[in-house]
């Protein structure tokens, strides 16, 4: 991972390159409701993509649809050119996309360094410790996560009991850098913190652009989206209904594409 013009530097110097993440005309259906239509969405590398849109606007589906929880009904979803449908979540980790919930799935009773590591732990490597984990390496590469995410938390094995809601926040995306990813995706990473708590952790997603992923941000907060992201794609009724340059769009013309209005400054498709 190497530090990058970012997207909007690429923007604004006029350079372009293939999406990390391309998906194309994903639908998907439950029952009689028609939750994604005809969606498609481009992430590059180095570039932070909000998805935006009113309740109900196919937000977490579209997530869900992309790190392998919901199969679309039609559509595709590449991953530097290679198409990685049928997805599973499993197999969308080792396609390179990473999520995190708005759950967290995080444990109170361990701290840090277990947490982020819980369910990948890394086993000893050593002759004689068969079964054992490598609980140095682990410590060690979790504090390199929190360092690289520019995170405020003193140490990696403190308890996760300790931390506030936005350190708990920088723990599960850390928990996302086991793998190496190439996307990240961030459903509602703000949704119940503090304004200090979402400084926090918009600098955590800015971080993660700087060391050149991907990263689709689902949110409500139409200041935060605007502040970090580099592009916001809105849904509407669970259908493309704009693209706007986050640098360039006043929240009148986002906020007209989330209600339905007409607007003049979309990036056309
Ligand atoms: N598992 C499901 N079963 C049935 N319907 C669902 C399911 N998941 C989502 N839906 C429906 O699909 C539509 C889109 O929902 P989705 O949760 O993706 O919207 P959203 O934009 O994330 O909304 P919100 O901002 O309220 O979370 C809604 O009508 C919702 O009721």
């Amino acid at each position: 991972m190497t530090t990058d013009h970012s997207a909007r530097d690429r923007s604004e110097a006029g350079m372009t390159s293939a999406p990390l993440l391309r998906v194309r005309h994903v639908s998907k259906n439950f029952g009689a409701v028609q939750a994604l239509v005809d969606v498609d969405l481009d992430v590059h590398a180095h570039e932070v993509v909000a998805i935006v849109g009113d309740n109900a606007a196919g937000k977490s589906t579209l997530a869900r649809v992309i790190s392998g929880s919901y199969q679309p009904d039609g559509g595709t979803v590449e991953v530097a050119g290679e198409n990685v449908l049928p997805l599973s979540t499993k197999s969308a980790r080792s396609h390179g996309i990473a999520t995190v919930f708005q759950d967290l799935a995080l444990a109170d009773n361990l701290d840090v360094t277990a947490n982020i590591f819980l369910g990948q732990e890394l086993p000893s490597t050593r002759r004689f410790d068969h079964g054992l984990l490598d609980e140095q390496r682990m410590e060690s590469l979790a504090r390199d996560y929190l360092r690289q995410l520019n995170s405020r938390i003193a140490s990696p094995r403190t308890p996760l009991s300790q931390l506030s809601a936005g350190q708990r926040q920088c723990v599960a995306i850390a928990r996302t850098l086991v793998g190496e990813p190439q996307i990240i995706v961030l459903d509602e990473p703000t949704s119940s913190l503090s304004v200090t708590q979402t400084a926090e952790v918009l600098n955590h997603i800015s971080r993660l652009r700087s060391m050149g992923l991907g990263v689709v941000l689902i949110s409500h907060s139409l200041a935060d989206v605007r502040s970090v992201a580099d592009r916001i794609e809105v849904l509407r009724h669970g259908r493309n209904n704009g693209s706007f340059s986050a640098t360039e769009t006043g929240y009148e013309d986002i906020i007209a594409a989330i209600t339905g209005a007409p607007s003049a400054h979309r990036i056309p498709r």
